[in-house]
């Protein structure tokens, strides 16, 4: 993969776009609409400046904050009219700041964000990697899921899994993401349907058990290999409550047995060492569940190390 062109993490200092996606519709509790305030709150420009990167101005994404209706009693798709419109709208903002030669970072916002996301970055880069840091898979469908929350099917509306909605359905959007270039990491809770479907694709997917057994180092590698090559591009989604809940208790479906605070930081100072990352967002940041504001700051920490941040 070429990198030079592009607005990757490395040593050098790069301009930096910020998006906020303030929606929380796509999870299953109130709060994640009000992370990139969160998270700005605890501390991320000034963060961002003392690494020495450029900040464009922020670009706040407008979105629904309130249902239009109560989702119906056994709604497959809930809100989904507003993950649609906060879709397309975020694909119209992360495909201008790519067009800019700006490194996007899209604060969420719960894990829905997501879709619009890699729509607008496959418009740039046809055969995106995509590493994804998460508890879970977020590889539901309408058939599978059993909640509703379109939060849990983000990653297999990328790959074109679901029969009513599609990057097809977003104007300007690149092609669906290839399941090959796409890796999971950290995954400890994955529903019967999600299992299925990662099996039949074959979908990389390193659980919990895999960073127990090999390390996080070992993982990481794998993890590189197979989103950084024959792509043209890495997105990194990194899902907060990938990190275990005693570090991370802000976030509303919480998982025991998660990263360690080290395993996180080393995780993302890997991926920026090794100048592939061409894109990130952080998501499900949830202060309302967290009075004590760690989790907000806990992502400006982690944020830092993935844009270069070292201990020495
Ligand atoms: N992005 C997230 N936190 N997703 C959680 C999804 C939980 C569960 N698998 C569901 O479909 O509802
Ligand atoms: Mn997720
Ligand atoms: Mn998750």
């Amino acid at each position: 993969m070429e990198r030079e062109a592009k607005a990757v993490v490395q040593k050098q200092a790069m301009k930096l776009q910020l998006i906020h996606v303030p929606f929380g519709l796509g999870a299953g509790r109130a709060g994640t609409e009000l992370g990139p305030g969160d998270i700005l709150h605890a501390g991320l420009v000034r963060q961002i400046r003392n690494l020495g990167h450029d900040l464009a101005d922020d670009v706040w994404v407008s979105c629904a904050d309130k249902p239009a209706a109560a989702p119906a009693p056994g709604e497959r798709l809930k809100h989904f009219a507003e993950v649609a419109e906060m879709s397309r709208n975020v694909c119209t903002e992360v495909s201008a700041a790519v067009e800019s030669g700006a490194f996007p970072l899209i604060l969420g916002g719960d894990h829905s964000i997501a879709i619009g996301t890699m729509a607008g970055l496959a418009a740039h880069y046809p055969s995106l990697g995509v590493v994804w840091i998460d508890a879970h898979t977020d590889m539901n469908t309408e058939a599978t899921t059993h909640s509703g929350n379109m939060h849990g099917m983000s990653l297999a509306i990328a790959l074109g899994k679901l029969r009513s909605f599609s990057y097809a359905d977003i104007p300007g959007a690149g092609p669906s993401i290839k399941k090959g270039n796409i890796v999971m990491v950290a995954a400890r809770d994955i529903d019967p349907g999600e299992r299925e479907l990662i099996r039949k694709e074959g979908i990389a997917c390193f659980t919990m058990h895999d960073i127990d057994r090999l390390g996080i180092h070992a993982v990481m590698e794998k993890a590189l290999e197979i989103a950084g090559s024959g792509t043209d591009g890495v997105h990194l989604s990194f899902d907060i409550d990938s990190v275990d809940p005693v570090e991370a208790p802000g976030v509303g479906t919480p998982v025991r047995g998660g990263l360690s605070y080290r395993e996180a930081h080393f995780a993302l100072e890997l991926l920026a060492e090794s100048g592939l990352i061409t894109s990130m967002e952080v998501v499900e940041v949830n202060s309302l569940l967290d009075p004590s504001g760690r989790t907000a700051r806990l992502a400006v920490e982690l944020i830092a190390s993935m844009l270069g941040k070292r201990i020495i």
